[in-house]
């Protein structure tokens, strides 16, 4: 059956149907404690050498040293660009970055920030090596090496999940577990990937090996969740290629239910080892308000919810839309979707397992239409075949979350071109300490 038939075949029937039914979809802690005292210095450190002449600083503050970064492995793990820049100053230098990008097509609002700008990753992940000594490490690949940069505490990490790796490396110590060589492709225990549930509390451990026997496996487990009973789930997860992927294909859920449920903005999501959720769980309630408040919704739209992942944006906007098509080409996450309309009770909502630009292609081609499309691609934004079927849908309204400016401004140079006209952009810093910002736009037809 063609997709477009797909497409016609459910058109009655706008209801979340169970995953089976929906087949045609085609080091020993040498940690640093950054405590309450240093989080106060670090709103009050002096910028970097290249900020200092922007940012004038009084000449008093040019005399003092040079402050020591918060963090051990600062310019060594390729993260947290932004650090050691006072969070006011941070905030400055993306909104200037952004307001540049897109001042050819609308103006930028105020960013929103955080209160408190640590500790906001709700997924952690740590590559796993040891030293020629025999230590185990942890930590991350120092960009475009796969030389590991040992971490033991991150300041925008959960702060449990980098407890629970720091005692996974004492267990495979005392499990005599061997670490995977990426050069040779020898050893077993290769990564560790967490993720916690902000409102929920609960924790998914995922240990990734090289190949599928973990020894003692139930041994090992038992040990973890005695040092950590508030792990809610371990999932083991193989991947025996040589990638700079994390996860493989082949996954077993060693103890409890294989994913972690959280919430936001009123409504529960069930999220599972390889589906995209959100990485700042404070900010994304920010986001996704704006975004529902940018598309004016009043009950009787029909609107499509493209690069849906777990359903989040398009479950949450149901109630204030007639039905909402949503899309997303990773099956793990259309399969969270799909539960979690249900846990929702949900009906209006309906999810394909396709490429976001060939549904489009698709429903354009059968003479659909819809009145509001929200669209939220990944880094790379999005391509001209997905772009060009918005165009001859003709919503009333775009709705653009990006989480990269650069590619927004792109696309909206297609979109603007071609019959719409951006109104509104708003940053929202998902990353802080980093360089990078998320946005949403919104686009009229004109
Ligand atoms: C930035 S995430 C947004 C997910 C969701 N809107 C959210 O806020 O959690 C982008 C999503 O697009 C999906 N994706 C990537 N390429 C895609 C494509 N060509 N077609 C459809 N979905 C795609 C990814 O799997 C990911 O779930």
């Amino acid at each position: 059956m063609t997709s477009e038939k797909k497409f016609k075949n459910n058109k009655k029937n706008y209801k979340a149907k169970p995953a089976g039914k929906q087949k045609q979809w085609t080091g020993k802690k040498e940690s640093v404690k950054y405590t309450e005292k240093k989080k106060t210095d670090f709103k009050k450190n002096t910028a970097p050498k290249g900020e200092q002449k922007k940012a004038a600083p009084k000449k008093t503050e040019a005399k003092k040293p040079a402050t020591k970064s918060l963090c051990p492995v600062h310019g060594k793990c390729g993260g947290c660009q932004l650090l050691d820049m006072p969070y006011e100053q941070q905030l400055k230098r993306k909104q200037t970055e952004v307001a540049k990008l897109l001042k050819p097509y609308c103006q930028v609002e105020k960013i929103i920030g955080m209160d408190d700008p640590f500790h906001y990753r709700n997924k952690v992940h740590a590559v796993f090596g040891h030293k020629k000594d025999g230590t185990v490490i942890s930590g991350i690949y120092q960009e475009g090496t796969h030389f590991i940069v040992p971490v033991d505490e991150c300041l925008i990490e959960d702060q449990r999940a980098d407890a629970i790796i720091r005692d996974i490396r004492g267990l495979l110590k005392s499990f005599k577990i061997k670490t995977y060589n990426e050069d040779t492709g020898y050893g077993l225990f290769r990564h560790v990937l967490i993720r916690t549930g902000y409102h929920s509390g609960q924790i998914m451990v995922v240990l990734v090996l090289g190949s599928p026997i973990l020894p003692s496996k139930n041994n090992f487990v038992k040990a973890l969740r005695k040092l950590h009973p508030e792990i809610t789930t371990i999932v083991l997860n193989v991947n025996g290629q040589k990638t700079s992927m994390v996860l493989g294909e082949k996954e077993t859920v060693l103890y409890g239910k294989g994913y972690i449920e959280d919430e936001l903005c009123g409504k529960t999501f069930r999220i599972s080892s390889k589906s995209f959720y959100q990485v700042n769980p404070v900010q994304t309630e920010k986001l996704y308000g704006k975004a529902i408040e940018l598309a004016g919704l009043t009950g009787k739209e029909r609107v499509i919810d493209a690069y849906c992942g777990i359903g989040t944006i398009g479950l949450i906007a149901s109630d204030k839309a007639k039905e909402v098509i949503s899309v997303e080409l990773n099956f793990d996450a259309v399969r969270d979707a799909i539960a979690n309309a249900k846990r929702n009770g949900i009906k209006n909502v309906r999810f394909y397992n396709n490429d976001a630009g060939v549904f489009m292609r698709q429903m354009a081609d059968a003479g659909e239409s819809a009145d509001v499309v929200f669209m939220d691609p990944p880094r790379s934004g999005s391509d001209e075949k997905f772009l060009s079927s918005v165009i001859t849908l003709h919503p009333k309204k775009i709705v653009y979350v990006s989480c990269d400016p650069t590619t927004l401004a792109r696309d909206l140079k297609y979109l603007t071109k071609h019959g719409y006209k951006a109104r509104r952009a708003i940053p929202v810093d998902m990353f802080p300490a980093t360089e990078h910002c998320e946005n949403c736009a919104l686009l009229e037809r004109k």
